[in-house]
């Protein structure tokens, strides 16, 4: 671990932008925390100014202002990490270029010998990155069935510097046990950190940070944005020394939020309560739909889900990406190419709804040997529900297993 640089290069340290400021002591419901955002701008503007600026003039050579540059940290920037902050339940949000961007500063607090925990089911990105340091940064990385609790702590040890979970996983939807595995990574390695990418949820139906974890980390490109205009990354923690080390790679590096993306962030995230919401109720009416037909189905939010109760015992929501097996490539290829209103395209959490085989798209880097050890199904089709009317989205869905062969009757019959 680097040691901390002085508090004194920070950014204006965050604090939540709620009513409460000023005001009465009290915590609003997060979907009204959401969208209340206070901004400082002497003209009170109702959404917070794009500081679109590299640089800031200082009254003299020795006197700094709040801000020099943006590198290291700009008005709008603050905004965003503040209100983030809030909802996060965090006590400092970093904003970065990208969710990857958020892993790579992460895993800088790493070094040579160190070993770290991970999933057998994660995002393609992040198996290239953890491959990339264990190929070049001399850390050795297991990757381990998370949802078994005795495969994460065989593999504890005193080297043991980072633990990394996805719950849902991308994209075979597994749950882990995110408080007990941080106890106990906790108890036998005090020292490690516990790093959750809660992507697939989002804030509005998961906060890890309330089960103890070190760090969060999101694609804000995904629920948090909402519209697939803009690549973005959060981390989110509650140590400050943690906070400054990680704030310390932010600045050195550069991959901070530019000032438009972040107003865009900020934007988009006042709406996330009310897409999140219909969305997954959309990705309930498909999956319920989609089991109907007789699919292996995986969503949280079907009880037939291996981890259906330890699911709702950490979140509050099923989210709305789900995946389901056809039994062939080639059918769920046709499936893919014959629905019109699912865009065929990677990623997730946006307003319309995508259709993908990650095989081939967004778990392409994983090499299929690898894949073929991890199980992960080559015909697997990964459906990311937007917020459509669900009754066309079930409709193409019929549309489409009957043009690829799979409905034998014709939908439009029905
Ligand atoms: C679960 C998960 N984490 C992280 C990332 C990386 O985010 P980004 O594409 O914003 O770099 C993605 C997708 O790209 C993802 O699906
Ligand atoms: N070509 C990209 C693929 C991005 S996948 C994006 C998203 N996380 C998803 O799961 O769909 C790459 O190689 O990273």
């Amino acid at each position: 671990m680097s040691s901390s640089v002085p508090s004194s290069v920070l950014p204006p340290s965050p604090a939540p932008s709620t009513p409460r400021l000023g005001g009465p002591q009290r915590r609003y419901k997060l979907e009204t925390e959401i969208v209340y955002t206070e901004s400082p701008d002497q003209y009170r503007s109702s959404s917070v100014p794009i500081y679109q600026t590299a640089t800031f003039k200082q009254a003299s050579g020795s006197e700094m202002g709040e801000y020099d540059y943006t590198r290291s940290g700009n008005p709008t920037r603050t905004q965003l990490e503040r209100h983030l902050a809030k909802i996060m339940n965090a006590s400092r949000v970093l904003a970065v270029a990208s969710g990857m961007s958020a892993m790579d500063v992460i895993a800088r607090l790493l070094r040579p010998g160190d070993e770290v925990i991970a999933g057998d089911d994660l995002y393609g990105g992040t198996n290239r990155l953890l491959k990339y340091l264990a190929t070049n940064g001399g850390i050795a990385v297991h990757h381990v069935d998370t949802t078994s609790i005795s495969a994460v702590t065989e593999k504890l040890n005193d080297k043991t510097a980072m633990v990394l979970l996805e719950s849902p996983t991308n994209p075979l939807i597994k749950i882990c046990d995110i408080p007990t595995i941080t106890k106990l990574v906790k108890d036998a390695a005090p020292n490690a950190i516990v790093a959750v990418d809660n992507t697939m949820l989002s804030p509005i139906a998961q906060n890890p940070l309330d089960f103890g974890v070190d760090i969060v980390y999101e694609s804000a490109t995904k629920f948090l944005s909402g519209h697939h205009d803009l690549m973005a990354g959060v981390i989110a923690v509650n140590d400050e020394q943690l906070a400054e080390k990680l704030f310390f790679t932010v600045n050195a590096t550069g991959c901070g939020l530019a000032p438009f993306d972040c107003w865009l962030l900020l934007r988009g995230v006042k709406t996330l309560a009310i897409r999140f919401e219909k969305a997954q109720s959309n990705a309930q009416t498909v999956a319920e739909f989609l089991e109907g037909m007789g699919f292996k189905v995986r969503y949280p939010g079907l009880k037939s889900h291996p981890q259906y109760d330890l699911h709702w015992s950490m979140a509050r929501g099923a989210g709305a990406v789900l995946s389901f097996e056809t039994g062939s490539v080639e059918a769920s290829e046709r499936i893919v190419e014959s629905a019109r209103l699912w865009g065929i395209s990677v990623s997730f959490g946006c307003v319309n709804s995508l259709i993908s085989m990650p095989c081939k798209m967004s778990h392409a880097s994983i090499d299929p040997k690898v894949r073929a050890e991890r199980a992960l199904p080559e015909d697997l089709i990964r459906l990311c529900v937007g917020i459509e009317d669900a009754s066309d989205l079930v409709d193409d869905l019929k549309h489409a297993l009957f043009q690829a062969g799979v409905l034998k009757a014709d939908p439009t019959s029905c």
